[in-house]
């Protein structure tokens, strides 16, 4: 069966893997240019597709039948031509959401649910929740949407940028793409007014953690994000392209494992205990990218991280240190190295948790390499250490011990990564 993606720009979709995990079809990527959109969808070389941005609606326009999802969303994601060559459009995402809804626990049948944004995904996301009976109200960006799925389903529309009606909301859902990579970092609201907020859900999922949700995690609100709904919908197209019904274990499979393959695994800790050497090792051990801050201060200024420290200054280095942790943190799947220093600025917490899994590398102050570590000309390790401890902590999600030899140092965090 040929199955595959229809979209504009596609590089960095992870449904290939997705649906490697979910069923035995060719699944292909196919960036198609509006013009040539139609053709394709008649008469291209496929079984079942996948839709996504921005061709959901010029699909649900050429569909001979539709799903009861698709035809209540307005837009199809998932199509399959039938063997008299017409072709049946569903809407899976529905299911998606569902399912994300469902995982996370919180109901909202008869409770107020903010939805930022009014495209396709905001339509399909209002479509489930009044069916669920909750009380809608959706955030506009520039003008009041007029879908007919809008205007069924959503009490009030009102500006993202003037939400004084909804303040008092309990569950908030971004379904607009602020946030989203390479656009790291931005967040369609500030949580900090929604007093009463018990719950945020961000349909995005690259990042992991979006600024929504890292807001939330500082606010103590319970967050969700997006991939167990990308794993539900390639699910329940998986099961429209097969006609087998859709495994819930397969659903805590793949999410599971695109979790682990898109973390980021990041080592903090003082200077000199072991961060380059063991990022290297796991990397390799891995077959993963390794990323080295301190190397990527010589690619970008001609200088090692001790001669651009002493030459400028240290505000001078922490600066240029959390532009490169802007860069580098928006990366996926990779091993990380950080300066030891980097926990002093808070801002680079987000800009590592954002993807990472941090794991904090603890090594012996006395047993600390650091000859040419400029930092320590006019302090002790042992002081520098009982400074930033604290620092390390808050930033860590995992200690792990280099205490004894490299290859120990290794297995340690191999334990760590294998436990969830
Ligand atoms: N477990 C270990 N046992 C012995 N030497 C180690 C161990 N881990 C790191 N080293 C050595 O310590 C020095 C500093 O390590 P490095 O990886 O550059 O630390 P960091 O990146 O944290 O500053 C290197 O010479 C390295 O070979
Ligand atoms: O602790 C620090 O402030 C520093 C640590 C160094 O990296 P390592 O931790 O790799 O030694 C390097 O970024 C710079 O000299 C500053
Ligand atoms: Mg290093």
């Amino acid at each position: 069966m040929r199955c595959g993606l229809l979209g504009r720009t596609l590089s960095h979709s992870h449904s290939p893997l997705l649906h490697s995990l979910l069923g035995s079809y060719d699944y292909a990527l196919f960036e198609i240019p509006p013009e040539q959109v139609e053709d394709f969808l008649r008469s291209g070389p496929w079984d079942g597709l996948n839709v996504t941005i921005p061709y959901k609606r010029t699909a649900y326009a050429l569909c001979d039948s539709l799903s009861p999802a698709a035809r209540e969303a307005g837009n199809v994601n998932t199509l399959l031509r039938r063997p008299d060559g017409s072709l049946y459009g569903d809407n899976t995402d529905a299911f998606g959401f569902s399912y994300l809804l469902e995982k996370s626990g919180i109901s909202v049948a008869g409770r107020e649910v903010l939805v930022l944004g009014t495209g396709g995904a905001a339509q399909t996301v209002c479509s489930v929740l009044h069916r669920l009976g909750a009380h809608i109200a959706a955030g506009y960006h520039t003008v009041p949407p007029c879908t007919k799925t809008l205007r069924r389903t959503v009490t009030d529309f009102f500006p993202i940028s003037a939400p004084n009606r909804h303040q008092n909301a309990p569950i908030v859902i971004n379904a607009t793409p602020v946030g989203m990579y390479p656009h790291n970092g931005r967040s369609p609201v500030n949580l900090a007014d929604f007093p009463h907020c018990e719950a945020v859900f961000d349909l995005i999922y690259n990042p992991l953690r979006t600024a929504l949700l890292l807001q939330a995690e500082t606010l103590e609100i319970q967050g969700f994000n997006g991939l167990p709904m990308l794993c539900a919908q390639a699910a329940a197209a998986a099961s429209v392209f097969t006609g087998a019904p859709v495994s819930y274990e397969k659903i805590r499979r793949a999410e599971d494992t695109l979790r682990r393959k898109l973390e980021n695994i990041i080592l903090i800790g003082m200077p000199g205990s072991g961060k380059t050497t063991l990022a290297r090792l796991l990397a390799r051990d891995l077959g993963r990218e390794c990323l080295d801050c301190d190397e990527e201060f010589l690619r970008r200024t001609g200088l090692t991280a001790e001669e651009f420290l002493i030459k400028q200054g240290e505000t001078a280095f922490r600066e240029m240190e959390t532009e490169i942790l802007r860069d580098l943190g928006k990366r996926w799947g990779t091993v990380l190295s950080t300066g030891g220093g980097c926990v002093t600025r808070p801002e680079n917490r987000a800009l590592l948790r954002q993807n990472g899994r941090v794991l904090w590398l603890q090594r012996d102050p006395d047993k600390l390499a650091l000859s040419g570590r400029p930092l320590l000309r006019n302090t002790t390790p042992r002081a520098l250490y009982e400074a930033r401890k604290n620092l390390y902590a808050d930033f860590c999600d995992e200690a792990a011990s280099n205490n004894a030899d490299p290859a120990r140092g290794l297995a340690q965090i191999k334990e760590i990564l294998e436990k969830s």
